[in-house]
């Protein structure tokens, strides 16, 4: 890319103009750069035949379409890949996905409909000229359709494919379909995890976007910052005063940010014993939300301001030790077969990370993630110091905990010790709870991959990952993973179905972690 054409991409990313788009995002209203603008939007979904496309993409852009995100004289949407399949091919696929549990009723049916006539399928491979050229063709024709003045187009390509796969489709986005941007217009790429297998390949990957994108114009999706509760983090810590003075190594002993699901890796099984579950879980999304919790105050909410935060912090990650790190890889893993038979890929790690700064030293904190465990859920666990003097002798009961439980049930609720009610002096242990299926009831939760996409439409990058920082996200794995996959360290067979290796029980315990028995918190019904 030619430096002055970059500059003017870059230049055209920061224009501020009126919008058909709503906007009522809270940032919008603290001086987020984020653009607000109208003309002709078209939507390429590379790899529309594929998984996430028609489980994720799709269905999110339905819902945008649905809240009137997406106004039909504006948008259009196309959807790429190497598969034969007609237009209607195409919507057959999508159709039975789009549901979010009101299909029943003719004005959902109506919408649909309406959607899907905003989808057009171009067929063609990842690295010829044809492919794009044709593309480009139906993209343009598209604009000319809606009188769009050249270089006030705009154009988002969503890359749902494999990482393989995006040099070579940058590469013709950037011969053929490129938008002009001086009235502007623009042209932004999102681009999927896993970015990388390690530090290098992720750096060559990086290099080679950033020959032909300028960084703001792509965007590196982790849905997890898309998660209702992952977005609440920084309001949750840095609007109230309650946790201002609490949240640091004098109060804090431990915590913990856990992944857990209660399937195994069926039907993508070849692409995870690829990556395991460090690349496919830690290294990304647990590492987002341990930013979040821990990083300290950005000067204010632009995406700038942000993520030198969540740099800085990362940079202070200590390197990981071996005794800190437990394994698993859960019975039966193997017998899929497209794993390999002598496969050393751990489906389960628990991992205590240290941090060296002011506000953490001698804090850990466990990141565990796990496939084929007991139960489904993703949740923070933050666990209080005892309390000093212990005069109601209720040490053993447990101590407090802050749990933020991202799904499912989305919930905060901090453990606490009462008095037993009653003409007793007894102790229990209780909890003060927000439940948000019942706090806000009537209200849909967007699904996280709706929110980003209207965010990079936006020009939002507050919620992706920035090249540096997905450079430190795998300084602090890639030693590890390269011991993983030399076979020094060996995942321990668990159970399917169970918590996962009883050494990360007992890892959880070396590093400081209480548990409380007798207690659990029950999510309230309506
Ligand atoms: N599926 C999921 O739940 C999630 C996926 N992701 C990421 O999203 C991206 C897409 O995932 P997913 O949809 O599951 O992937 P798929 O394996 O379904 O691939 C998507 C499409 O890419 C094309 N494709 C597949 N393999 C190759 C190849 N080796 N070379 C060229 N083209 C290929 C195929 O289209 P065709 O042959 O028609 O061209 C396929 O339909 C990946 O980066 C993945 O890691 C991230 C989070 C969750
Ligand atoms: O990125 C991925 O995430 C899913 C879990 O996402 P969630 O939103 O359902 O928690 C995981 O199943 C998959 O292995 C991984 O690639």
């Amino acid at each position: 890319m030619g430096s002055s054409e970059s500059s003017q991409v870059i230049k055209s990313d920061s224009f501020s103009e009126t919008s058909s788009l709503k906007s009522d995002s809270f940032t919008d209203r603290v001086e987020s750069e984020s653009t607000l603008e109208s003309g002709c939007l078209s939507i390429v979904v590379l790899g529309a035949s594929g998984d996430l496309a028609k489980k994720k993409t799709f269905p999110a852009l339905f819902h945008l379409f649905q809240q009137g995100f997406l106004p039909p004289n504006e948008v259009y949407i196309f959807g790429y890949a190497r598969t034969k399949l007609s237009d209607d091919g195409l919507r057959d696929r999508i159709r039975g996905h789009l549901g979010k549990g009101n299909e029943a009723s003719s004005e959902f049916s109506e919408a649909v409909s309406k959607f899907l006539q905003l989808i057009k399928y171009v067929s063609g491979s990842y690295d010829s000229d044809e492919g794009f050229k044709l593309l480009d063709k139906e993209i343009s024709l598209h604009e000319q359709s809606k009188n769009s003045h050249e270089g006030s187009s705009r154009r988002l390509f969503y890359l749902a494919l494999p990482p393989s796969v995006y040099p070579s489709v940058c590469k013709m986005i950037r011969k053929h379909c490129m938008n002009q941007s001086d009235l502007g217009g623009w042209t932004r790429i999102v681009v999927e995890k896993p970015f990388g297998k390690d530090l290098s390949s992720a750096e060559e990957l990086s290099a080679q976007l950033g020959e032909l994108f300028n960084e703001q114009q792509i965007y590196r999706i982790d849905h997890y910052l898309g998660k209702e509760l992952v977005q609440n983090l920084l309001v949750l810590r840095f609007a109230n005063r309650l946790f201002l003075p609490l949240w640091n190594r004098d109060n804090i002993d431990n915590i913990q940010i856990v992944f857990r699901e209660d399937f195994g890796t069926e039907g993508r099984g070849g692409y995870f014993d690829e990556y395991g579950i460090i690349r496919d879980i830690i290294q990304n999304h647990l590492l987002q939300v341990f930013c979040l919790v821990a990083m300290e105050k950005p000067i204010s909410l632009k995406p700038e301001h942000i993520r030198d935060e969540k740099v800085k912090f990362l940079q202070s990650v200590l390197p990981i030790k071996d005794e800190d790190v437990v394994l698993g890889q859960y019975e039966g893993y193997k017998d899929d077969p497209t794993v390999s038979k002598d496969s050393n890929t751990p489906t389960f790690a628990t991992a205590v990370l240290r941090i060296h700064n002011e506000r953490w030293e001698g804090v850990p904190f466990i990141l565990k993630a796990g496939k084929a465990l007991n139960s489904r859920k993703a949740e923070i666990r933050v666990q209080f110091k005892d309390v000093p003097g212990d005069i109601f002798k209720c040490k053993k009961q447990g101590r407090n905990e802050f749990v933020i439980r991202l799904q499912p049930s989305e919930a905060m609720y901090m453990k606490l010790t009462v008095k037993q009610p009653g003409l007793e002096m007894s102790t229990i242990q209780s909890e003060l709870d927000l439940s948000y299926r019942q706090r806000y009831q009537g209200v849909t939760i967007p699904e996280a991959y709706e929110r980003l996409i209207l965010d990079t439409i936006r020009g939002d990058q507050q919620h992706f990952v920035r090249r540096d920082e997905l450079k430190v996200a795998w300084e602090i794995f890639t030693p590890l993973l390269h011991r993983i996959d030399d076979g020094e360290l060996k995942p321990i067979p668990y159970k399917p179905g169970s918590r996962g290796p009883k050494e990360a029980d007992e890892l959880l315990s070396r590093a400081g972690y209480v548990q409380t028995h007798g207690y659990i918190w029950i999510p309230p019904t309506l």
